[in-house]
C-alpha cells in the first residue's frame, strides 16, 4: 500500500480583515504519493496560495490535518517553495542567489562550492553564474529559481504559478525542463497553474478547486503526464477539453448562486 507523502484533510483557513472573517479555503482534502506530480487548478481567489502558505510552513493558523512525510509543515527542511516572481534577489549574482540557502544552513565553503557548481552545471547555468537576474531572460530566471530550490535537496517542490509570465514557447521549454528534473530526481512536485494544458502535461493528479472559499471538487488521475510527446495527441486534447468544460461549468454555477 502506498503511503501519501502529502496528506491534507479538512483544511480550513480564515483571514481576519478589517474585523471581518474571510474564509479562504474550506474542507480541502488532498493527497499525493511520493515522487508524483500534482497540479492545482482553479479560479482566481479560490485559495491556492493560501494552501501553499500552509504547506510551506508560513501559515500555522488553520484547522484540519496537514502532513508532509508524516510531519506538520514547519518550512525549510525537505520543502522548497518557488514563487511566481522567482524570488531572486536582484542585487546578487546567479551564483550568490543559488548559494544563499546553503549559507543559511551553515554549510562549509567547500560544500557550498561543490553543491552549487553541480546543480548549476546540471541545469546548464554555469556560464550565467556571474550575471545578475536583470541580465537574464524570463526562462533563465525561472531555471535559476529552480536551481536555488534544488541545491537544498528538497523532497517536495511547491511551485506557485511558476511559468505565468513566460511567453508560450519558453513556457513549453521550461515545462519540458521541469519534467526532466522530475524524472531525474523523483521529487514530489505540487504546482499551481491557471493553464489547463500545463495541468494536463505535468500533473499525475490534477486537483480542481471550486471558486472561493475553495475546496477540491474533482481529482483527475492522469497517467499521461510525463510524456514529452503528449502535446497535440488526441487523449491530451480530450482531457484538456473536459477539464475546460468542468472549470467553465463550475464558474457558471458560482455566478448563478
Ligand atoms: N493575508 C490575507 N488577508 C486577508 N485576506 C486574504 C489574505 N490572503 C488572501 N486573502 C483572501 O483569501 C482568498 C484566497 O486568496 P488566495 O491568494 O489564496 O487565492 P488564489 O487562489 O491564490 O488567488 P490567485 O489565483 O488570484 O492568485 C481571497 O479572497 C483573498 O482575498
Amino acid at each position: 500500500m502506498s503511503v501519501d507523502y502529502l496528506s491534507i484533510k479538512s483544511l480550513h483557513v480564515d483571514y481576519l480583515q478589517k474585523g471581518k472573517m474571510i474564509t479562504a479555503v474550506d474542507s480541502v482534502d488532498l493527497s499525493l504519493p511520493q515522487s508524483k506530480t500534482g497540479v492545482i487548478i482553479g479560479p482566481s481567489g479560490c485559495g491556492k496560495s493560501t494552501l501553499f502558505n500552509v504547506l510551506a510552513g508560513l501559515n500555522h493558523r488553520y484547522s484540519g490535518h496537514v502532513l508532509i512525510n508524516g510531519k506538520v509543515p514547519e518550512g525549510g527542511g525537505e520543502t522548497a517553495l518557488i514563487l511566481q516572481e522567482y524570488g531572486l534577489l536582484p542585487w546578487k549574482t546567479v551564483w550568490d542567489n543559488v548559494i544563499l540557502g546553503l549559507q543559511l544552513r551553515k554549510k562549509t565553503t567547500q560544500e557550498i562550492q561543490s553543491q552549487a557548481a553541480t546543480v548549476l552545471d546540471k541545469l546548464g547555468l554555469l556560464s550565467l553564474a556571474k550575471r545578475f537576474p536583470a541580465q537574464l531572460s524570463g526562462g533563465q530566471r525561472q531555471r535559476v529559481a529552480i536551481a536555488r530550490a534544488l541545491v537544498l535537496e528538497p523532497k517536495l517542490l511547491l511551485m506557485d504559478e511558476p511559468f505565468s509570465s513566460l511567453d508560450a514557447l519558453t513556457r513549453e521549454e521550461i515545462q519540458d525542463f521541469l519534467l526532466q528534473i522530475w524524472q531525474e530526481t523523483k521529487l514530489t512536485i505540487l504546482l499551481i497553474t491557471h493553464n489547463i494544458e500545463e495541468a494536463v502535461f505535468l500533473g499525475n493528479k490534477i486537483f480542481v478547486m471550486s471558486p472561493g472559499p475553495g475546496s477540491i471538487i474533482q481529482v483527475v488521475e492522469n497517467e499521461m503526464a510525463g510524456d514529452y510527446e503528449l502535446r497535440g495527441k488526441v487523449p491530451f486534447l480530450e482531457m484538456c477539453s473536459s477539464l475546460r468544460s468542468l472549470l467553465h461549468r463550475r464558474e457558471q454555477h458560482a455566478a448563478d448562486i
